[in-house]
């Protein structure tokens, strides 16, 4: 007759047919104050605490972290150190068929089995506890028996309430159930139940999504609809969704669009959407705050937090940021309002904004991606394979001048120097900053840029695991020239455990700035090597004579002329999501390599 406590949202929403439904509650019965356990207890309550009750909501909304509330506090748990908070409302309710005495306060939800009376009028010593807490519930549901087809009415069977819970590093919604016939019971219960929900004010109310239609294998419409629509539905939480046409069509629309009728933005798409619509939430508040970015200027924080359903290829950013691959796990973070500042580089070129992002590739990064764009007409998985080992069959390096200023915290622990030559400290200036800028130039295989750890499949640890999402910080890692084994056992290592890093032509700083410019011009002719001597028409020059260089950014190819400047602006924009140092996942292991 009853559902089971367990049921996930996808499971109640393929019974809509069925003959439980969960709905609002319609108000029709007057309010009830007549709950005889808080009369009592209100008379003996001094005036500072009545006066305390009479907050429903907690002052602060701040979320602890889902990791805390639910790793050490289960349901079932003997509830040993009970919050002191007073009883809102106390009743009787059926929960897993057992009748129970419940209790919420404005923090918790607290109930004991009831127990008969023993023949001899003992009460039961082994009478414990039960509780969970309200910050971990999202929805509160009316629950009815309908028949198949019925839209409206019903048998009222109680309320539902939805909460977060965590398995490892994934989110997923838990539903427990509340029975009660009674109407008026199960009003009041609704009520105070809503008042305590609605009060967490990070929750969004209202979103702007952007769906990629053809991220990866385009099925991120279809992700969205059958797994996260359903959640945001069950909360509350209104989607505004546009479905993008084009490459830029979010940007354009970020650029014009109200922000004010938002609590957040949420991009359902690869890193080349998520790339694509911070560019646009971070230009739009330079845009509004009037900063010239034509100049060396001071951004401004983006206006809304931003949520990433993973539904690309790589995922990058929804790795770093959850931890895990995994859509409801994005949309539970979105949901509960978990906020993580995140750091953010701006690119630019001869004096001009390119655009935001997160990381940058030059050299074996950016000539493999260029490869790829070039075989769009294979399957994404082949097309990236094809291209890794085409690369690393015609490997070579560019000759490059590399600046950068150090971190300021990490400039006692950085490195000299070790696979180039190291020039000269930048002098002749006059500010102090540009005395601290350094200058390397030489060979260098690949060229990494990275403001956050760039978690995925190929590097469960991330391309830049030194890094952290809200440091301040960039990684540079600068791979020198070397033989070609050499190199592939450094990229072999990034889906092991041993250190990527730990190699004579590998060396990484923690940096604020990096200028790089490579110092010759003679084009990227995808050329024949010695071990892969043949040439078909298919492999003409990645880019042409006119001397441009590919750069992989946040897994768009930019193909630039010249010097490139990566800044890193700390803490600029907010994800919904938690800082994850590391992912519990098991290491996958790169297949291509
Ligand atoms: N309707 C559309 N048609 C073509 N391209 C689009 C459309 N909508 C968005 N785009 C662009 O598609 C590009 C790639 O998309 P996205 O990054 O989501 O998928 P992906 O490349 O499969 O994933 P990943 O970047 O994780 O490897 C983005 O730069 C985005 O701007």
């Amino acid at each position: 007759m009853f559902e089971s406590p367990r049921k996930s949202v996808k499971v109640l929403k393929s019974r809509s047919e069925s003959q439980e439904e969960l709905h609002e509650m319609q108000l029709v019965y007057p309010m009830r104050s007549d709950d005889r356990y808080q009369k009592k207890k209100k008379k003996k309550q001094p005036k500072h605490k009545r006066e305390k009750r009479a907050v429903l909501v907690p002052e602060t909304c701040a979320e602890e972290s889902p990791a805390t509330v639910s790793e050490k506090r289960r349901i079932g748990e003997k509830c040993s150190a009970i919050s002191t908070d007073d009883p809102i409302v106390r009743g009787i309710f059926k929960i897993e068929k057992k009748s129970c005495d419940v209790v919420l306060t404005a923090t918790r939800l607290i109930w004991t089995q009831i127990q008969p009376e023993t023949p001899t009028g003992e009460s039961d010593a082994r009478r414990h506890e039960e509780y969970l807490e309200l910050r971990e519930v999202f929805a509160v549901k009316v629950k009815r028996r309908r028949s198949i087809g019925q839209q409206t009415g019903g048998t009222l069977l109680g309320l539902t309430l939805f909460r977060c819970v965590r398995k490892g590093p994934k989110l997923k919604d838990e539903a427990l159930h509340l029975n009660n016939l009674s109407a008026d019971h199960c009003e009041v219960w609704f009520k105070h139940l809503k008042e305590i929900i609605n009060g967490y004010q990070d929750r969004p109310k209202s979103l702007k999504v952007f769906v990629n239609p053809v991220s990866h294998r385009k099925e991120a419409y279809q992700l969205y609809r059958d797994e996260v629509a359903p959640l945001f539905k069950l909360a509350d939480v209104k989607a505004d969704v546009t479905v993008t046409q084009r490459k830029g069509h979010a940007l354009s629309v970020l650029k014009e669009c109200k922000l004010d009728d938002y609590d957040g933005v949420v991009v359902v798409g690869g890193d080349g959407s998520v790339a694509e619509v911070v560019h646009g939430l971070l230009l739009r508040a330079q845009m509004d705050a009037g900063r010239d970015t034509d100049s060396i200027f001071t951004p401004v924080r983006a206006a809304l937090p931003l949520g990433v359903i993973p539904a690309g290829s790589t995922d990058i950013v929804a790795c770093s940021v959850h931890g895990i691959r995994h859509p409801v796990t994005a949309a539970m973070h979105i949901i509960m309002g978990h906020h993580q500042a995140v750091d953010v580089c701006s690119f630019s070129s001869q004096g001009q904004l390119l655009r935001f992002g997160f990381s940058a590739m030059f050299g074996f990064g950016g000539r493999t991606l260029a490869l790829a764009e070039r075989h769009r007409w294979m399957p994404p998985s082949q097309r990236r394979e094809f291209a890794m080992i085409k690369s690393l069959a015609n490997l070579k390096p560019e000759d490059c001048e590399v600046s950068f200023l150090l971190q300021k915290q990490a400039q006692g622990t950085t490195q000299e120097p070790k696979c180039a030559e190291k020039v000269k400290d930048i002098g002749g200036r006059s500010s102090e900053e540009d005395k601290e800028w350094q200058t390397v130039q030489g060979l260098f295989l690949n060229i990494s840029i990275m403001a956050i750890p760039c978690i995925c499949s190929m590097a469960p640890r991330g391309l830049a695991p030194t890094t952290r999402l809200d440091n301040g910080g960039m990684a540079l890692i600068a791979v020198g020239n070397t033989s070609k084994s050499e190199f592939i056992k450094h990229l072999k290592r990034y889906s092991s455990v041993n250190n990527e890093f730990s190699f004579t032509f590998v060396e990484t700083h923690s940096v604020q700035a990096v200028k790089l410019r490579p110092r010759f011009r003679g084009g990227w002719a995808d050329e024949p090597s010695e071990e892969n001597g043949e040439f078909d028409s298919k492999n003409r020059p990645i880019i042409s004579s006119e001397g441009t260089y590919p750069w992989n950014i946040d897994g768009d190819l930019l193909e630039l002329p010249s010097e490139l400047l990566i800044r890193v602006h700390p803490q600029l924009i907010t994800l919904f999501g938690v800082n994850m140092e590391e992912t519990e996942e098991s290491p996958i292991k790169c297949s291509c390599i």
